[in-house]
């Protein structure tokens, strides 16, 4: 389940080139998430004094906020090779030997998802990182072998954006946990000069506050958005982004101030107007918006639950009262438009 629109988290292929150009080299450009920055200062720097490869680090949160950017950072600040794989893609744990046998002294091994890697395969991960050595099974049933095979002492950055799927045993063997959290619009604003700065396109102060509210706290969709906007610009305006062109170029792709688009706003809108705020179950809604219910559940709530208009409830999904207003809707009165934060006020009657 990916999501394909303009405040979509995820990447598409055909955006990774323009992603790159603007992606930060080094932990010094990297804006905001400052104490994940300081504590990955201490961390590569200590290691380098040492002279040996710093703990295997761990990077969790939700897609487009930097994991595998701080990935090649830290490869970059340590000055070693990096090989980037993700869990889906390691289906044997023999390709897995292949990786890892093949890194050089010091390299990291970036493993994206890494929560999905196959259960062979994260066994013989536990053995590499604590004793970089692995054993390769050759052959089957009673003749077979263990060969063990030593690695080169090495660095892992696993990513995962379900880090509670990720098994005891391999989290415990991560010497650095980060978290990495949604950005504050300021945040955004810093970013989007910076990218402007890069790509050389004019941006006002206005034009970028105008794309920062509206890019979900995510720096992908913010410097997607700054792209959008600098179509918009260059097309029908004099190139620079300002408050105008921002605004006109976001209409045109429906992303509204909150940074809503037109499904989640549909889904918004079914809640209120067909089933007067909820509660109502999942597949209900979806099929009122013509979807199906994990784009639903995967793609719109997440956002609409963050931002505070919809609640998820034990009784099923409401419009909180924000999500009434946000449709320029009164919430009714009876406590129907529950508050934000405060599901028990609807937990007793619908
Ligand atoms: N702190 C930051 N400063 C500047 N740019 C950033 C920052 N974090 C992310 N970006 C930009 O956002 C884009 C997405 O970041 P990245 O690919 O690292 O996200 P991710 O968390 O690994 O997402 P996914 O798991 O979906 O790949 C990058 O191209 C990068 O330019």
């Amino acid at each position: 389940m990916t999501g394909d629109g303009v405040v979509s988290p995820y990447v598409g292929d055909e955006e990774l080139d323009a992603e790159a150009s603007v992606r930060p080299r080094r932990l010094a450009e990297f804006i905001a998430q400052h104490r994940v920055r300081d504590q990955l200062e201490l961390l590569l720097k200590g290691a380098m004094g040492r002279g040996t490869p710093p703990d295997h680090i761990l990077l969790s949160g939700p897609p487009g906020l930097g994991k595998t950017t701080l990935a090649n950072i830290v490869a970059a600040e340590l000055g070693t090779g990096i090989r980037t794989t993700s869990g889906p893609v390691i289906e044997r744990s023999g390709d897995l030997a292949a990786i890892l046998t093949s890194l050089g002294p010091g390299d990291v091994l970036f493993i994206d998802e890494i929560h999905r890697i196959a259960k062979p395969a994260e066994e013989l991960l536990y053995s590499a990182m604590e004793d970089f050595r692995v054993d390769v099974v050759v052959g089957k049933g009673p003749g077979a072998t263990a060969i063990p095979l030593d690695v080169e002492p090495f660095t892992l950055v696993g990513a995962t954006t379900r880090a509670g799927l990720l098994s005891g045993p391999m989290r415990d063997r991560f010497g650095f946990v980060a978290h990495l959290d949604f950005y504050s619009p300021a945040d955004l604003d810093a970013l989007l000069h910076r990218s402007a700065r890069i790509l050389g396109v004019p941006i006002t102060p206005e034009g970028a506050v105008e794309i920062a509210g509206r890019s979900r706290g995510t720096p992908r969709i913010a410097n997607r958005l700054l792209r959008r906007v600098r179509d918009y610009a260059e097309v029908r305006a004099d190139g620079v982004v300002n408050e105008q062109t921002a605004q006109a170029a976001l209409a045109v792709y429906d992303v509204d101030e909150l940074g809503l688009d037109r499904l989640d706003r549909a889904v918004l809108r079914a809640l209120i107007e067909s089933f007067r705020g909820g509660p109502v179950g999942l597949s209900t809604l979806a099929v009122a918006v013509g979807e199906q219910a994990d784009t639903v559940e995967e793609v719109c709530e997440p956002f609409l639950v963050r931002a505070g208009l919809l609640a998820r409830t034990p009784r099923g999904r409401v419009a909180t009262d924000a999500g009434w207003r946000h449709l320029g809707r009164t919430p009714p009165a009876d406590g129907r438009g529950l508050v934000a934060g405060q599901p028990e006020l609807f937990a007793r009657d619908a």
